[in-house]
């Protein structure tokens, strides 16, 4: 089934107000491009006010707690993301999981997911992994213990995020990102069934303007989580129109 790619900029610790510029300039030329879903996680600091700057534009958190509320210090539960206007999270970022498990990330997507905000889950192997070869075997087993446990009513997104491409300059070859796309499309499948198919499966990693045309031509690839490249709208907006391009190609504009 083909559908909709969708491209997400994951803003990190970066943003203030003066920024909410970019956000106006991302969502509107995002607009211009048929057949890709965009969305920008932002600093939680920023949902509020990116959500009234640009009304109907999904903008989204890059954490949650498992909890609904409590004490824990310096934590948002899920429903007071809602609240502040976000309609989705990242979960199990490689920069959080060095201090959570798996089983975490998971509470946290059920958490999430519990509170109606879509939902990505990143998994990617670090760099000792990837040079011993256990790479599709360390993102099966992280996207196994992560994943929740439904699909659920909401929109479920899985991110393939090689720990050692972060902000590097480098990216496995197509065919590595399509042999972990194809790896984590039959587990998804597999584990979700018919319901599977919805979920869509990105790459994230040093994503650029130069390189994205040849990320989304990778089969399984359904878009990508960016980092540094969509602080900008000149940066971001061409990966956008490569993945406008990549659907366009293959045909089936939704
Ligand atoms: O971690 C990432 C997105 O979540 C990727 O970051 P970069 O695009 O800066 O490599």
């Amino acid at each position: 089934m083909i559908q909709n790619k969708y491209v997400v900029g994951n803003w990190k610790m970066n943003g203030v107000g003066a920024h909410l510029e970019e956000v106006r300039a991302i969502a509107g030329g995002a607009a211009r491009y048929r057949g890709v879903d965009v969305a920008l996680c932002l600093p939680a600091t920023l949902i509020h006010r990116a959500a009234d700057v640009v009304p109907g534009f999904p903008v989204g958190a890059q954490d949650v707690h498992f909890e609904p509320h409590g004490a824990h210090t310096g934590c948002l539960g899920a429903a007071m993301l809602v609240d502040a206007g976000a309609v989705l999270t990242i979960v199990g970022h490689s920069e959080r999981r060095e201090r959570e498990r798996s089983a975490e990330v998971r509470a946290k997507a059920e958490a999430a997911q519990a509170a109606g905000l879509d939902v990505i889950v990143c998994v990617g192997e670090s760099l000792e992994a990837h040079e011993a070869g256990a790479t599709i075997e360390t993102v099966c087993r992280l996207a196994n213990k992560s994943l929740p446990e439904q699909v659920g009513p909401t929109r479920l997104t899985l991110s393939y995020e090689p720990v050692w491409a972060i902000g590097s300059g480098s990216t496995p070859s197509p065919k590595e990102i399509g042999w972990v796309a194809g790896a984590l499309r039959d587990l998804v499948d597999k584990r979700f069934g018919g319901q599977g198919a919805g979920v869509r499966i990105l790459y994230g990693g040093s994503v650029n303007g130069s390189n994205a045309a040849e990320i989304f031509a990778v089969p399984n690839v359904d878009g990508a989580l960016v980092g540094g490249a969509s602080l900008r709208a000149i940066d971001f907006l061409p990966i956008v129109a490569a993945a406008a391009e990549a659907v366009e190609r293959q045909g089936a504009i939704a």
